[in-house]
């Protein structure tokens, strides 16, 4: 899993066009989505995460965790991004990730919102631009080597 995560003043997307035959279905409400305040992660999960799935969850929360504590973030936007890796998990193995970590945060105790999965999506995000306000991870399963 390749993480791109932005300390912000705020994020805001609205879905635009469907990016996959079968999207993630929302609700009216879900079509736009804005906090303010919040660490923003842009995920995209990797073929090398199919093997263990469960694994990888757990280390991206460790992950985001430790980055949220170093900033002092207590919101977390859970961004799907398919652009930061070229070789991608399926996307129910993709979603299903997204969706364990969002309630894995959530369990943690932070705010947490998840952009929808498989949308076209346009955002607005304001970093703000200190030494720690914009990082990124890789994770992989134990075992894998990062290519
Ligand atoms: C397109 C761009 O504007 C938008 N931001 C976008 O990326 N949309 C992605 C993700 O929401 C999701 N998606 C599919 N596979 C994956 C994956 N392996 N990891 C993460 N997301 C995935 O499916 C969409 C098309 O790839």
């Amino acid at each position: 899993m390749r993480m791109l995560l932005i300390h912000s003043d705020y994020l805001e997307y609205e879905v635009k066009d469907k990016a996959l035959k079968n999207p993630e279905p929302i609700s009216e409400e879900q079509k736009k989505g804005r906090l303010d305040e919040v660490l923003a992660v842009f995920m995209s999960v990797e073929k090398a995460d199919e093997t263990n799935p469960d694994e990888i969850v757990e280390k991206a929360v460790v992950e985001i965790k430790d980055v949220a504590s170093q900033v002092k973030a207590d919101r977390i936007f859970v961004y799907p991004f398919a652009h930061l890796s070229s070789e991608l998990a399926k996307p129910d193995v993709a979603l299903k990730v997204l969706q364990k970590i969002e309630e894995r945060l959530r369990e943690e105790g932070f705010e947490v919102k998840r952009a929808p999965f498989g949308y076209y999506k346009a955002f607005r995000l304001s970093c703000k631009g200190h030494p720690l306000a914009e990082l990124s991870r890789t994770i992989v399963p134990s075992g894998e080597t990062v290519s």
